[in-house]
């Protein structure tokens, strides 16, 4: 997250570290959300496959052992079946993970709202991304956990030809800009958008930003769209 600020501990119990294996070290690679005691929901672009992946929750400062984390195996992996590294335009970046077994649900995890379905943050709704990604292009990967608050951008503005132009679709949300925005690493995390209710919703799944600089100016980070993806998520967990 570029510009953002150390979030309060905990204050997105949903937010979990997927750390994938290199040698004999797991290591964060991506951001993902808790949907389902069991269930996980990140980024399709963050799965490779033959790798071997983990998942920590409750984690807050990556270089500190604070009592509340807990580790779970990734039991099985759903990739959505339209992603394609090749054409990531095209969004689907989803892919589901199911745990071997639930988290003990406490004040520092917790499951996420997830919005109905083909619901769209209104302009100016006020939503947090958060993420352990690096803090700048480039730069450093924080032991924190960052957020930062991204003004939502509307899609006839992102899709103009000097901002995403077609590289958005209307399953994509865009959100932030040249100031605040997110960063890699930040993948697959969370959108977190206050609802009508007063409680927090996901509506967005960290996708991509610019390949050139992180907060590039008329490139806000883009978000999969969750609420155009309810039937799929809802198909294939159980
Ligand atoms: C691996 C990538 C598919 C996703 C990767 N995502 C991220 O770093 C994050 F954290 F913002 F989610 C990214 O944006 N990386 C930069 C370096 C990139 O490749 N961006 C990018 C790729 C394709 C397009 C598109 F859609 F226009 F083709 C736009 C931006």
């Amino acid at each position: 997250v570029v510009n953002g600020e150390d979030a309060r501990p905990h204050s997105w119990p949903w937010q979990i570290s997927l750390q994938v294996k290199h040698g004999s070290r797991f290591h964060h690679t991506c951001g993902g959300t808790l949907i389902g005691p069991r269930w996980v929901l990140t980024a399709g672009h963050c799965i490779w496959p033959g790798d071997v992946y983990r998942v920590v929750l409750g984690e807050h400062d990556m270089s500190q052992e604070e009592g509340t984390e807990q580790i779970r195996d990734v039991l099985r992996i759903i990739v959505h079946p339209n992603w394609d590294i090749d054409f990531v335009a095209a969004g689907n970046d989803l892919a589901l993970l199911k745990l071997d077994k639930s988290p003990i649900m406490s004040d520092s995890v917790g499951v996420a709202c997830l919005p109905e379905a083909g619901e769209i943050p209104t302009h100016g709704t006020p939503c947090y991304i958060s993420g352990w990604g690096n803090l700048y292009t480039h730069g450093p990967m924080p032991d924190k956990l960052q957020q930062a608050l991204l003004p939502v951008v509307e899609h006839s503005v992102c899709s103009r030809s000097d901002w995403w132009g077609i590289n958005v679709k209307s399953t994509m949300i865009c959100a932030g800009g040249d100031v605040v925005s997110g960063c890699n690493g930040d993948s697959g995390g969370p959108l977190n958008c206050l609802g009508q209710d007063g409680r927090w919703y996901v509506q967005g799944v960290t996708s991509f930003v610019s390949s050139r600089v992180c907060n590039e100016v008329k490139k806000p980070t883009v978000f999969t769209r969750i609420s155009a993806f309810t039937e799929w998520y809802y198909n294939n967990y159980y």
